[in-house]
């Protein structure tokens, strides 16, 4: 059977690329030859916020008295989650060496970046999951300067929980600035930041586009723009509860798609009920999001079956994947292309984007493909080395230059030969590549 789109969206997330390209390359190009007074006129612009750029310890202590003392408690049980899934993460891969040929020994080290520039979105909502996720990771992988950065919210700067929350985390700097000036500040070093070395976290499509833009002078995590998710649910799914979870994760913005994938078309007809109801029950900002999200990007498709299911899901490739379905283990080992897992109806994606442990900061728009989501190994090299004894290196030497001359590379060869004669200068070598 075909796939049948009870709801088929007008928009994706490659709609309007084009012209948020232009945006974000004339803001960069601006930015780099502007520097510090060029990046404050983009947050005078489009923030409102003329205020200090880099926050001081007093402004950090004056955020953390506005912050709640259950607030505090909920950030540092996430917090605690996060870091005890990082650091599993973080000795999941370790250094190792071996000998690969006698008297020839490699190895391999992980080593963290130098610098790492996190970003916390807040432009619609106070992401202060984002400020936990992202300067975590970075310091369970062992990065010496961490910088926090989040856009501020008018002329009152960074919401005061995600000052505490990076703080708490482990950020060295708390950058008041958003959008693409944000990471533009932190890659080009501006301020008197350190230039980073890698630029992570989630944004919407400037900031997905800026570090799409600046990677090659930059490291990024990966593409995590607007959130997408999906919904895979058999005819036993609880059609109230797949409708909850569709709408708590359009309420992320208006460009934030929405998929349920079916082989109910009950289930699906209910839940096409259900979900305008619960948007119109979402207080303003929320409802109008989720609003323009569930009209212009959101889909209903129905498949024959659960394989056909997964084989479009994986086509999908979401940010977010939940299966609301019978035989649990039957999807984990089938489906390969997504973020985060949610499994059953007992976990959430809510959980995994706030509290429960893995990170929320996840691939989007397609990039599941080819990428997961923000690790510890995000910000760690994986580098190589070897030495070798002089007998060790003697049959390495004479593949080497025989390889190289095949290759009509000859001062590769000449590497080799010049050790070969000078080691075992007694020994007669047949360097050509010819028999
Ligand atoms: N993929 C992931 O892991 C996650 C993604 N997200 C996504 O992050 C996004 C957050 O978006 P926002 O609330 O907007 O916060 P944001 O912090 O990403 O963006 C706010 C900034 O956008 C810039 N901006 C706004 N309008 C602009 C324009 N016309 N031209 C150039 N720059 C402009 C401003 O500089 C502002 O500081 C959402 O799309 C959400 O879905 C959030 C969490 C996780
Ligand atoms: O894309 C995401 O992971 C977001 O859903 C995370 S959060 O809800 O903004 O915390
Ligand atoms: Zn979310």
């Amino acid at each position: 059977m075909a796939r049948t789109y009870l709801k088929k969206a007008p928009r994706t997330a490659q709609t309007d690329a084009t012209e948020t390209q232009g945006i974000v390359r004339g803001i960069l190009t601006e930015i780099r030859e502007g520097g510090d007074a060029k990046a404050q006129e983009y947050a005078d612009k489009f923030d409102n916020y003329s205020g200090p750029t880099l926050l001081t310890q007093d402004d950090i202590d004056a955020a953390s008295v506005k912050v709640s003392q259950k607030l505090k408690d909920d950030i540092q049980f996430a917090h605690d989650n996060v870091r005890r899934f990082a650091e599993a993460q973080k000795a999941s891969s370790s250094d190792f060496e071996m000998e690969i040929q006698p008297g020839l020994i490699a190895g391999q080290r992980i080593i963290p970046v130098n610098a790492a520039g996190c970003y916390a979105p807040g432009g619609r909502y106070s992401h202060v999951a984002s400020a936990m996720m992202t300067v975590t990771t970075a310091s369970v992988a062992g990065v010496q300067h961490i910088t926090a950065c989040s856009p501020p919210q008018g002329e009152e700067g960074v919401s005061p929980a995600i000052i505490y929350a990076a703080n708490l985390c482990g950020a060295h700097k708390i950058l008041s600035m958003g959008g693409v000036q944000g990471v533009a500040a932190m890659t080009y070093g501006l301020f008197g930041l350190p230039k980073a070395d890698i630029i992570v976290g989630p944004g919407n499509q400037f900031v997905a586009e800026a570090k799409r833009q600046l990677f090659g002078q930059v490291g990024i995590d990966m593409i995590a723009g607007p959130t997408d998710s999906l919904i895979l649910a058999d005819g036993n799914a609880d059609a109230e509860i797949v409708a909850v979870d569709l709408v708590s994760q359009a309420e992320h913005g208006y460009n934030s798609p929405v998929w349920l994938v079916t082989d109910s078309t009950d289930l699906a007809q209910k839940v096409m009920t259900r979900v305008p109801e619960l948007i119109e029950d979402l207080p303003g900002l929320n409802r109008d999001n989720a609003f323009a999200a569930w009209r212009d990007y959101a889909e209903v498709i129905v498949c024959a079956d659960r394989e056909e299911m997964a084989a479009c899901s994986d086509e999908y490739a979401p940010e977010h994947l939940t299966v609301q379905a019978a035989d649990l283990d039957w999807w984990l080992n089938r489906l390969t292309c997504y973020g985060s897992l949610f499994l059953g109806e007992e976990t959430t994606v809510s959980y995994g984007d706030k509290a429960s442990g893995t990170n929320h900061v996840l691939p989007t728009s397609g990039s599941a493909r080819y990428t997961g989501g923000l690790s510890v190994h995000k910000y760690m090299k994986t580098v190589t080395w070897q030495r070798a004894t002089r007998d060790g290196a003697k049959r390495v030497a004479e593949a080497t230059a025989r390889i190289s001359r095949l290759e009509g590379m000859e001062g590769h060869a000449r590497a080799a030969d010049v050790r070969l004669h000078k080691y075992f200068p007694t020994e007669n070598f047949d360097l050509s590549a010819q028999d």
